[in-house]
């Protein structure tokens, strides 16, 4: 992209531009890329919000489609300089099949990929998951890992086998050449837990919360440490890959960074605690009130209860099998390859990620 601070003449496409991530990242690009002439808002969901957006200087078009469908993904890449690819199913609670999810993740992103090359978009930036690392089956922590820290990275569990394979598409496509004759470059982000603005899991444990008269009860011993990064800074970082990615491709094309940001390492309950506490929740021991093989007992009826009532409803609680297991394992990232690459500094700091987020729970209907 030639560079053109003041003109606007550069178009972008954020795929899942409707979900939690993708909303921020819509917001932070017609906030802070000055370079913008179209912003395309590619999901299977257009949210209602959108047309707020249609009033500012930059032209925003809103595109309902499906990543599964090569043609229309063709259609929405075509002419773009940049492609944002945050759209997937994110269902790690049974909600949709084995197939669904490799459809959309995995033959999702390929389109993607392939609509770069046949149209002749040259910047792609993949939104993988810390989870194309670990916590593996084994349920080895990664403490306070980067990028290049040896782990066995084995999964069975369909969403991070998917996401494994996804990233593993955008990392090989770089260098292929697109329509025109030019290089494809690409990279993939990898935020660990993200948290903030409409976070759906932090609702649910809040509305948990005040079903239980304001209580929560610890099920996870406080010592195992999750990596958790504010939505607002996982946003920036991909403003930030997508604007340098042309400058740097000889160094950034075919990488992978981690997302993080200074959010402090807590167990996954504690690190809720600190947004839900503030809003009248109480977390109950400070130990788990529970012994584990009681949880994983509870969890395997959960899976049990959730196949004998599919013909009839959708039973996805938040425990299951893997999420016990993710919850259970410390998962932290210490890096600074991004800031290293291509000069990512958190745009926000905890206390403000923290505030931000207090703020958004305290919107939440049925708050207290
Ligand atoms: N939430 C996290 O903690 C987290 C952590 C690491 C990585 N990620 C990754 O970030 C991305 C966004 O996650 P999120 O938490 O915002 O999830 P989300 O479910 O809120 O957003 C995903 C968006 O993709 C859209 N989408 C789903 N299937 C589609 C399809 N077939 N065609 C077009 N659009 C489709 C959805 O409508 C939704 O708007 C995902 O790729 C996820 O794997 C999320
Ligand atoms: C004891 C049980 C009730 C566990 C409850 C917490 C559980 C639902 C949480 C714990 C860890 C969470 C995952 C973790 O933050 C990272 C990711 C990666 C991201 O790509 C998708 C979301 C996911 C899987 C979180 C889902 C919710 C988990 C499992």
């Amino acid at each position: 992209m030639a560079d053109s601070a003041e003109t606007q003449e550069l178009v972008y496409l954020v795929t899942g531009g409707c979900g939690f991530l993708g909303e921020h990242v819509v917001r932070m690009l017609l906030q802070r890329e000055p370079r913008l002439r179209e912003l395309r808002i590619f999901d299977l969901h257009l949210g209602p919000w959108l047309e707020e957006l249609k009033t500012g200087p930059v032209q925003v078009t809103a595109i309902q489609g499906d990543v599964t469908q090569a043609h229309e993904v063709a259609a929405a890449v075509a002419g773009a300089h940049v492609v944002i690819h945050t759209a997937g199913l994110v269902d790690v609670f049974g909600k949709t099949s084995p197939e669904t999810i490799h459809e959309v993740n995995v033959q999702g992103t390929q389109n993607v990929i392939e609509a770069c090359v046949q149209t002749g978009t040259r910047f792609l930036i993949y939104t993988s998951s810390m989870e194309v690392v670990g916590p593996n089956i084994k349920g080895q922590p990664f403490y306070r890992g980067n990028e290049n820290t040896p782990y066995e990275a084995v999964h069975r569990h369909p969403y991070p086998c998917s996401k494994a394979l996804a990233e593993q598409l955008v990392l090989e496509a770089n260098g292929r050449e697109v329509l025109g004759g030019l290089p494809l470059v690409t990279c993939a982000l990898r935020p660990t837990g993200i948290y903030g603005e409409g976070h759906q899991i932090m609702r649910d444990f809040y509305h948990q919360g005040l079903r239980l008269g304001g209580r929560l009860f610890r099920a996870i011993p406080a010592s195992v440490e999750h990596g958790r990064v504010y939505v607002g800074n996982v946003a920036w970082m991909h403003v930030l890959v997508a604007r340098e990615l042309e400058h740097r491709a000889a160094l950034m094309g075919g990488q992978v960074y981690f997302c993080y940001d200074n959010s402090p390492y807590k167990s996954y309950e504690d690190f809720n605690m600190e947004f839900l506490g503030p809003c009248g929740l109480r977390l109950v021991g400070t130990r788990p009130l529970m012994p584990y093989w009681l949880l994983v007992l509870l969890a395997a009826l959960n899976t049990l209860l959730q196949w004998l009532l599919r013909p009839l409803m959708l039973y996805a609680p938040l425990l299951n099998p893997y999420t016990l297991a993710v919850a259970n394992t410390t998962f932290t990232v210490s890096t600074d390859k991004a800031r290293r690459h291509f000069g990512y500094e958190p745009l926000f700091s905890w206390e403000e990620s923290r505030t931000r987020t207090i703020r958004w729970v305290q919107t939440v209907e049925g708050s207290a």
